[in-house]
């Protein structure tokens, strides 16, 4: 099977994870995140999302994206679910921040006393084309809050996780990647790592893509 083959002691990968991503945010949090803990490279790939629950979403997501690149791939998915609105816009925060920014995001709450929301990353690693994908999920509790702090990172601005009086947006990069969905995530990925014991054997050719 392509990029990958077993061994006794576990298995090999014989090429790097290819983290696949439009997000040139996302990326610069994942290396922050990871450091040399996974070895790993990125590409630059929008890819197509279906509609569903974020898991499935996620899952197809790295299917596509482990055929595209024939080898073992990690992607993302991130939603930003508001409790008063059963999880809305949840995946699809994506679509409604670019239509409608932080101030109809919040508008969108006008009409309800519960602000309360989470930020939800869904990893998921496929070790090749036809190797089902697994999933590693985190979650950071907050609520939304009218825009505060620098607008360089989506919805950072407006979501205020529980128990900071800053939003994403206003804390140090490096105390996001504390706390973030992302870095709960990204933990729950490492662990795997390091309890699968995956060898890489990067072969020549793949070394520098
Ligand atoms: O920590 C975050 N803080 C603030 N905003 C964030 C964060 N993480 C993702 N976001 C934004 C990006 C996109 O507007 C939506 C998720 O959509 P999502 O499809 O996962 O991201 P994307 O299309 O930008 O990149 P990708 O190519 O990996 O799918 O929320
Ligand atoms: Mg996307």
């Amino acid at each position: 099977m392509a990029g990958i083959r077993a061994a006794a002691s576990g298995l090999v990968l014989l090429r790097p994870v290819t983290f696949v991503t439009g997000n040139a945010k996302k990326l610069e949090e994942v290396r922050a995140i990871l450091g040399q803990s996974i070895p790993f490279h990125s590409l630059k790939l929008d890819i197509p999302e279906l509609q569903g629950e974020p898991e499935e979403i996620s899952k197809e997501k790295a299917r596509l994206a482990a055929k595209e690149v024939n080898g073992p791939v990690l992607v993302e998915d991130t939603c930003l679910c508001f409790n008063a609105l059963k999880g809305l816009p949840g995946p699809y925060i994506k679509w409604f921040l670019q239509k409608i920014g932080h101030e109809g995001l919040n508008k969108l709450l006008l009409g309800y006393e519960d602000k309360s929301a989470y930020a939800l990353c869904v990893f998921s690693l496929a070790l090749g084309p036809n190797v089902e994908p697994v999933t590693f999920v985190g979650k950071t509790m907050g609520k939304i809050v009218p825009a505060r702090g620098p607008n360089d990172f989506g919805w950072d601005p407006i979501f205020q996780p529980d128990g900071y009086e800053q939003t994403y947006a206003e804390m140090p990069k490096a105390e996001k990647n504390k706390i973030s969905h992302r870095s709960k995530a990204l933990a729950l990925v490492k662990a795997h790592f390091a309890e699968a014991g995956y060898i890489f054997q990067i072969e020549p050719s793949t070394q520098g893509d």
